[in-house]
C-alpha cells in the first residue's frame, strides 16, 4: 500500500531531522527515514565521538605536563582506554536519545527505520513501505572513501567508525592522509601512547591551508612524537605476520612503515551510490555528489538535497545551514542562498585551528591586494599565562576597501575566539572596524584589534 506524505526526508543526519521539525510544524506531514542511528556521523562517528576523545587526549596530555604549571602527579599518566570510549559512547547515545525524543514529540512526523530507495521521481520504498510525496529532501550524507591503493585490500584497515570500536590503544598507528581526520586521531593516539606515523601524499599537511599554517601544525604534531611523511606519492599496503607494512616512497627517510594498525583517512564519499537517483533522474557529479543550485534544488522538480551529500558543504554547521535555508525559503518566503555563507571551520588538534574565509594565499590568487595583521601566540598575554603558546594568530584584508577577507587563529582557544572575525565578517566590517573593537582581557581574542591595527601590505 502507498502512503502519501506531503514530504519526505531520506537521512536523520544534521539536516533533516531539524527540517522534519520545522515541516511538521508549519503543519505538513512528514516521512523521515533513517536507514541506521538517529543523528548520522557527526552524532556516531564524527564531530562528538571525536572531540570527546579528543578532550580526554587534552587532560593525558596535560597531566603529563603537570609540572610546568607547579602541580605535583605522582607516578606515571595512564590510559583506562575503556573509560576514555565509553564516555564518548554515552555522550553519543544520550544525543540519539535526545534526538529519538524530540522527533516522537513531533505532531504529524513519521519515522521509519530503513534503507531508502527511489521508485520513481516522487515515490521511495522503505522496506515492505512505499511512500510517496510532493516534496523529497534528500540528507544521506557520505562515508570513509576507501580508495583502490595497492594492497589495500590484503590488509586489516580502519575508518573514523571502526577506530571507535578499538578494544586498545595500537601499538603503532599509521595514518594515511594529514588533514582533519588523520591529523585529529593521530595527534589523539599519541596523546593515548601510540607510536604514530601520518602519511600524507600531498607536499605538505592540511594543504588547503597557506604553508605557514601547514608549517606550524607539523611543528606542533612533531614536537610530540609524531612520525609525519609527505610527498608519499605510491602508497602501498602488505600484510608482515599481524603488523601491515604501508610502502610511503617518500623522498626522504625509509621507504617502508610497518605500522600494528593503519587508518585510511583520505577523504569521504557520498552516500548517494543506492538511492535509486537514476531512477528518480537525479544528477550527480562525477564523484557522485548531488548536483544542485544555490537554493540546494535538484535537477528534478521537488527534490532537494542538504548537507555532505551535495558537495557545497563538510561540516556539521554546512548541514545545518542547508536546513536553515531550505526551510526559511520553502515557509517563510525567504531567499537564503548558499553562496551567501562565509566558509568557516576548526581543525581540532591541540592547540585547534579556528579558521574563516580566505587564506592569505587564496586571497591574493582571487587577485586581492591584501594587508595582513599577525602575531605568535607566544606575545599574546592569555596563552603565555596558559602555558600554551603554540601557534599564530593572522587577519587578512583587502588593502583597497578595508573590507576582512579571512582570518586564522592556530592556538589555544583558536577555534572560539576566531567567531569575533566571522561575525565581522558577516557584517562586511573592516580591519578598521575591529582594530576600534574593544575586548575583553585577558583573553585571546583581544589580540585581534591589535593585530588589525598592525596590519601592513603582504
Ligand atoms: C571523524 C569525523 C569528525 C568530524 N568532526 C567534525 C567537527 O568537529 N565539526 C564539524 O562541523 N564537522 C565534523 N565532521 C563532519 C560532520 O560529521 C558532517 O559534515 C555532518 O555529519 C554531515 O551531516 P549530514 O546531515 O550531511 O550527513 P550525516 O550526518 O552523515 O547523516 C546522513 C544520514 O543519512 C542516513 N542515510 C544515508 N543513506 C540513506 C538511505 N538510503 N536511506 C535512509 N537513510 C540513509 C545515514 O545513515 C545518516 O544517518 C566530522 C566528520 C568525521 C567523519
Ligand atoms: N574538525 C572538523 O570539522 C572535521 C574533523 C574531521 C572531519 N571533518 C570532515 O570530514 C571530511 C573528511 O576529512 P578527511 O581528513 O578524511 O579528508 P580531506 O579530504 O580533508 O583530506 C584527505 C587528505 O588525504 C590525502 N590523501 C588523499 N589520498 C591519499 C593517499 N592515497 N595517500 C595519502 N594521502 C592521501 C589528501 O591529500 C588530503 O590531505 C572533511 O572534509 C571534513 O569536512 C571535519
Amino acid at each position: 500500500m502507498t502512503r502519501r506524505f506531503d514530504a519526505i526526508i531520506v537521512g536523520a543526519g544534521q539536516a533533516g531531522s531539524p527540517l522534519a521539525g520545522r515541516l511538521s510544524a508549519a503543519g505538513m506531514s512528514v516521512a523521515l527515514i533513517e536507514r541506521h542511528l538517529l543523528g548520522g556521523t557527526c552524532v556516531n562517528t564524527g564531530c562528538k565521538p571525536t572531540k570527546t576523545w579528543v578532550a580526554s587526549a587534552y587532560a593525558a596530555h596535560m597531566a603529563r605536563r603537570a609540572a610546568d604549571f607547579g602541580v605535583t602527579i605522582g607516578g606515571e599518566i595512564g590510559i583506562d582506554f575503556a573509560k576514555v570510549r565509553a564516555r564518548a559512547e554515552k555522550i553519543s547515545a544520550d544525543s540519539r536519545a535526545s534526538l529519538r525524543q524530540w522527533i516522537g514529540g513531533m505532531a504529524n512526523c513519521t519515522l521509519f527505520f530503513g534503507h531508502a530507495r527511489f521508485e520513481s521521481p516522487h515515490r521511495v520504498r522503505v522496506g515492505d513501505a512505499v511512500l510517496e510525496a510532493e516534496r523529497i529532501f534528500l540528507n544521506v550524507g557520505g562515508r570513509a572513501l576507501v580508495p583502490d591503493m595497492p594492497g589495500v585490500d590484503a590488509v586489516p584497515f580502519l575508518t573514523n567508525s571502526t577506530i571507535l570500536k578499538l578494544g586498545a590503544v595500537p601499538r603503532h598507528l599509521v595514518v594515511v592522509g594529514g588533514s582533519y581526520i588523520g591529523l585529529e586521531f593521530g595527534q589523539m593516539f599519541r596523546r593515548f601512547g601510540a607510536e604514530v606515523t601520518i602519511v600524507e601524499k600531498g607536499p605538505r599537511l592540511i594543504g588547503r591551508e597557506d604553508p605557514d599554517i601547514s608549517d606550524a601544525v607539523r611543528d606542533i604534531l612533531e614536537d610530540e612524537g609524531i612520525a609525519v611523511r609527505t610527498g608519499a606519492e605510491c602508497i602501498r599496503f602488505a600484510a608482515q605476520g599481524e603488523d601491515v607494512l604501508v610502502g610511503v616512497d617518500c623522498r626522504e627517510g625509509s621507504p617502508e612503515v610497518l605500522g600494528s594498525h593503519v587508518l585510511l583517512a583520505v577523504g569521504r564519499t557520498p552516500n548517494t551510490d543506492d538511492l535509486g537517483l537514476e531512477t528518480a533522474g537525479v544528477k550527480t557529479d562525477a564523484r557522485g555528489y548531488i548536483q544542485v543550485d544555490d537554493r540546494l534544488r535538484t535537477n528534478v522538480d521537488g527534490i532537494w538535497a542538504l548537507g555532505d551529500c551535495n558537495g557545497r558543504g563538510a561540516f556539521t554547521h554546512t548541514a545545518y545551514n542547508d536546513f536553515e535555508i531550505v526551510a526559511d525559503n520553502l515557509l517563510d518566503g525567504a531567499d537564503r542562498k548558499v553562496s551567501d555563507r562565509i566558509p568557516a571551520y576548526a581543525l581540532y588538534i591541540d592547540p585547534p585551528l579556528g579558521r574563516v574565509g580566505m587564506g592569505e594565499s587564496e586571497a591574493k590568487a582571487a587577485g586581492h591586494a591584501i594587508e595582513l595583521g599577525k602575531r605568535p601566540m607566544r606575545r599574546v598575554g592569555r596563552a603565555v599565562e596558559k602555558n600554551e603558546t603554540q601557534g599564530f594568530m593572522k587577519l587578512v584584508s583587502d588593502a583597497d576597501s578595508g573590507r576582512i577577507l579571512g582570518g586564522a587563529i592556530l592556538g589555544t582557544g583558536g577555534d572560539e575566539a576566531i567567531h569575533g572575525v566571522l561575525d565581522l565578517m558577516a557584517k562586511q566590517g573592516t580591519a578598521q572596524d575591529l582594530a576600534h573593537a574593544v575586548h575583553i582581557h585577558p583573553t585571546v581574542a583581544e589580540l585581534l584589534p591589535t593585530i588589525a591595527g598592525e596590519r601592513k601590505p603582504a
